[in-house]
């Protein structure tokens, strides 16, 4: 499968190539609608797996929500700043979601890779689609709410959204959902695997399980450092 291949090699020439001739963990992307549960499973992650993983700060033109921390969970920026980068082709990919412009540059995935960390991307679709053609090569995850109902509470809940910035995250909801549910447009087309964010821990052990080779690969990386 596609989770399965190491980049095409088998194990044992894997474990003689790491760690100095720089086998490198592939990175993961985490997308599905703005609610899904990216952010919570991607901090669990975090938390769990210490020197493991490194989230890919993103630029965004949104307002930051109270306890976010500038170039922490963003970069917050302008359009001006942003649009400018994006022209002198500093960014992987960009988008537009509910009236803001998002986007990866490419010292933000750099950044984590040169530490030899599993570098996470929360991207919506859009996203998905433009870096599948670039040469990233990274574990495509979809994850999705057990309903657009259950989406909307959730989202309520957060108390994060003004009705109108709420109802444009359901609206791009719906065709994430629709898309991802789509066998030949998105799964196993699109995405590696997609994970339905029910029960919280039945959600993270899949992921957990989805990532095993690569979480192995850095740790095993780690040990030979410190054995050397
Ligand atoms: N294409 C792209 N999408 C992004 C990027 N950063 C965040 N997003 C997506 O933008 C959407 C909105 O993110 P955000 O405003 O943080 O709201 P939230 O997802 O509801 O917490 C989500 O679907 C994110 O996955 C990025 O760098 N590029
Ligand atoms: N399995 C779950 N059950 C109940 N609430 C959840 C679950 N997963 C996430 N949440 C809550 O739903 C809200 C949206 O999750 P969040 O991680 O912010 O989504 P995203 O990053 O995809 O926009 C948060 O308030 C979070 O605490």
């Amino acid at each position: 499968s596609a989770i399965g291949s190491l980049a095409g090699y088998p194990p044992s020439t894997l474990n003689r190539l790491a760690p100095e001739s720089g086998v490198r963990p592939r990175p993961v992307v985490l997308s599905g609608p703005s609610g899904a549960g990216k952010s919570t499973l991607m901090k669990m992650l975090l938390r769990d797996y210490d020197g493991v993983f490194g989230f890919s700060v993103s630029h965004t033109t949104r307002d930051p929500r109270p306890g976010e921390v500038d170039g922490k969970d963003y970069h917050f920026s302008n359009r001006e700043a942003m649009q400018e980068d994006i022209d002198d082709g500093k960014y992987i990919e960009n988008a537009e979601f509910s009236g803001n412009l998002y986007g990866t540059s490419k010292s933000s995935v750099d950044d984590v890779r040169a530490k030899g960390l599993i570098c996470i991307l929360d991207v919506e679709i859009q996203g998905v689609r433009n870096i599948k053609e670039t040469d990233l090569d990274p574990i495509y995850v979809s994850i999705q709410p057990p309903s657009i109902e259950i989406l909307e509470k959730r989202l309520r809940d957060r108390n994060t959204e003004t009705e109108e910035s709420l109802q444009k995250r359901l609206e791009a909801a719906r065709v994430d959902m629709e898309l991802s549910r789509s066998p030949l447009l998105s799964y196993p087309g699109v995405f590696d695997v997609l994970i339905v964010n029910d029960d919280l821990e039945e959600a993270y052990d899949k992921l957990q399980s989805v990532l095993i080779e690569e979480i192995t690969k850095v740790q095993s990386t780690k040990k030979e450092k410190c054995n050397s």
